[in-house]
């Protein structure tokens, strides 16, 4: 059995049964696990290979998300994989803006392998954002979330120059739009 590829269907199946009554805030309120299949395939296309990388994509927000714990995950998938996610997931225990900032002030520590999941979940969520905003956001929340987005990936830099290339055109695009 090629296991890269059994870690690989096991994590996507895992994440869509977690996510299974999920729906993202758009208007079409897509189902939440297009979301983690959508920054896993931005991984893959930015030449991203490494199998535990990629299964933490796809699992990035199921501890912040659902009922899964920490421990689930590394009984499922193993230590490696369990270590991205938890450095991704965001403490919702936390105030909103506490939370936030915890974002932006534990980027520049993160490992290298939590960096590149970051870089392509604002990378999914931005474009989301551009082409199909959650419903109710207005000029000025998309615009705040964009300034947030850019201070996290900032922190976030030196691991993968496509990603920052796309992340650079993205806020280049934004800022241009937001003068006219
Ligand atoms: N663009 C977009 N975002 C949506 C949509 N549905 C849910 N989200 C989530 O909403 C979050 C952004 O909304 P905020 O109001 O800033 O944050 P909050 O939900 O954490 O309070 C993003 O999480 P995040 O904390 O920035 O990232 P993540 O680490 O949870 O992925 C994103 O994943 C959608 O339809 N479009």
């Amino acid at each position: 059995m090629n296991t890269d590829l059994a870690t690989l269907v096991r994590a996507v199946d895992f994440a869509a049964t977690k996510h299974t009554d999920q729906r993202r805030r758009n208007a079409s309120a897509t189902p939440y696990v297009n979301h983690v299949i959508g920054v896993t395939r931005i991984l893959v296309e930015a030449g991203v290979g490494d199998v535990s990388v990629l299964a933490a994509a796809l699992l990035h927000d199921t501890i912040e998300d659902t009922d899964t714990t920490s421990s689930e995950i590394e009984h499922e998938f193993g230590v490696a994989i369990r270590t991205i996610v938890d450095e991704v997931t965001d403490d919702k225990s936390l105030e909103k803006h506490v939370r936030k900032q915890a974002q932006i002030d534990k980027a520049p520590a993160s490992s290298t392998n939590a960096k590149l999941v970051k870089l392509a979940d604002k990378i999914h969520n931005l474009r989301s954002i551009e082409g199909d905003p959650p419903v109710g956001w207005d000029e000025k929340r998309i615009s705040d979330y964009f300034d947030w987005a850019e201070k996290v990936t900032n922190g976030c830099r030196g691991v993968n120059a496509h990603m920052e290339a796309i992340l650079d055109d993205l806020y280049s695009a934004h800022r241009t739009k937001r003068q006219q």
